[in-house]
């Protein structure tokens, strides 16, 4: 089992920094393609209802009923990509370039008859609002700005080409200088995207860091306390198959009277190195409860297994030697082991209790040993 802890914090992590970068365009779709739907269905029910907003354009024009017709059909299409849209941003973007690249032809093919049939003066602002308008939604997601702003941009040289019967070098110019405005406006709007993505990444870091010292223990460089209670708590809510492990350093109150206070310091760092050392799996943890007190959580250990941690940690302890001259039971640094393994329906309180007593056991077995 993995540590239930670290995967919760791993959740609390990316609520406040994107894990990968699609995440946070995925965010950036969500905000700002309704503002730009918003803009397209706005411009749609504009032409809609043309007449009544602009004093019967289509007479005034002289526009075919068919050509109107056709455009009210293309308006109510619009509006219903644009509704769509923001759906498909909810459903983390899929089909979204394609709709985009639709909505995009159906204003090309709308402008170019405004601009080619109708010589409305208004449809070249129109087309560079709805232009900009994308450029501004989308900078941070080139896929689907290119899908909108290419069929627009093309409309723009061969609607002049058809309007004014031939190539315009004036016109050309003109289309250059805004073509150089979109190209820069891009550049520039995605160099802020990719300094917040630097700054997120950094965060990430930062964050990794202050949680990984709110659940370490300073002195010994084991988890601490907080961390070991999140664990079990998850551990036993999930029923898992753990055991628990309270040792506790043997007669460390005379060391600490015999060595200093300093020397104490020391000696737990080396405890916690051999207890360390002495549990295999990454899954595990070695966490200091408090004082002179450690505690160990195994997955998927049987009794006999904690038995054997238990005797390694004897023997690592052995091994580093740290004397200790007014124990009552050995030249060396020992520790009292309690041994609790979960059984359903426990929880995070009654295993420490559980631990706690067996410890006790082994202490009165005369310390240096093991209890279940
Ligand atoms: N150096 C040092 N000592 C600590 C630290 N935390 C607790 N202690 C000391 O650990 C000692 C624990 O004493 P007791 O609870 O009587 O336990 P003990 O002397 O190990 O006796 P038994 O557990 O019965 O073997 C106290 O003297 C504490 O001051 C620490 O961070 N550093």
């Amino acid at each position: 089992m993995k540590p239930v802890n670290n995967e919760q914090r791993l959740v609390a992590t990316q609520e406040i920094a994107w894990a990968r970068r699609e995440d946070m365009v995925y965010r950036g779709l969500v905000t700002s393609i309704p503002w730009m739907a918003l803009v397209n269905l706005c411009f749609a029910v504009m032409v809609y209802f043309r007449n009544i907003l602009f004093n019967q354009i289509d007479a005034q024009y002289s526009v075919a009923p068919q050509l109107a017709r056709m455009m009210d059909i293309f308006m109510l299409g619009i509006c219903l990509l644009s509704l769509s849209l923001i759906v498909a941003a909810w459903r983390k973007f899929r089909w979204l370039s394609g709709l985009l690249i639709l909505l995009s032809l159906i204003w090309s093919v709308s402008c170019f008859y405004f601009i080619v049939h109708w010589r409305l003066p208004f449809s070249w602002p129109l087309i560079t609002i709805l232009m900009l308008t994308a450029l501004s939604a989308l900078y941070f997601y080139p896929r689907g700005l290119l899908a909108y702003l290419l069929p627009l941009w093309i409309t723009l040289p061969l609607a002049s080409y058809f309007r004014n019967q031939g190539f315009s070098i004036n016109f050309f110019a003109v289309w250059a200088i805004f073509t150089l405005i979109l190209v820069c406006g891009y550049f520039v709007l995605r160099r802020w995207f990719d300094e917040a993505w630097r700054r997120n990444q950094q965060n990430k870091i930062l964050i990794a860091r202050l949680d990984a010292l709110a659940h370490q223990d300073v002195l010994t460089g084991t988890a601490n306390r907080r961390a070991l209670e999140i664990l079990l708590n998850q551990a036993s809510g999930q029923n898992a198959a753990f055991s628990l492990m309270m040792l506790d350093v043997d007669y460390f109150k005379r060391y600490n009277d015999r060595y200093g206070h300093q020397a104490g310091d020391e000696c737990l760092a080396r405890v916690a190195q051999a207890l360390k050392n002495a549990v295999r799996s990454p899954d595990d943890m070695v966490a200091r409860y408090g004082g002179e007190e450690f505690a160990i959580v195994l997955f998927d250990a049987t009794d006999n297994a904690c038995e054997d941690v238990a005797r390694r940690i004897q023997q690592a302890l052995l091994q580093a030697a740290i004397p200790h001259e007014d124990s009552s039971v050995s030249k060396f640094v020992t520790v009292s082991t309690g041994i609790a393994a979960y059984r359903a329906g426990q929880n995070a309180q009654n295993m420490l209790a559980k631990a706690d007593e067996a410890l006790y056991r082994a202490k009165e077995k005369g310390r240096n040993g093991w209890s279940r």
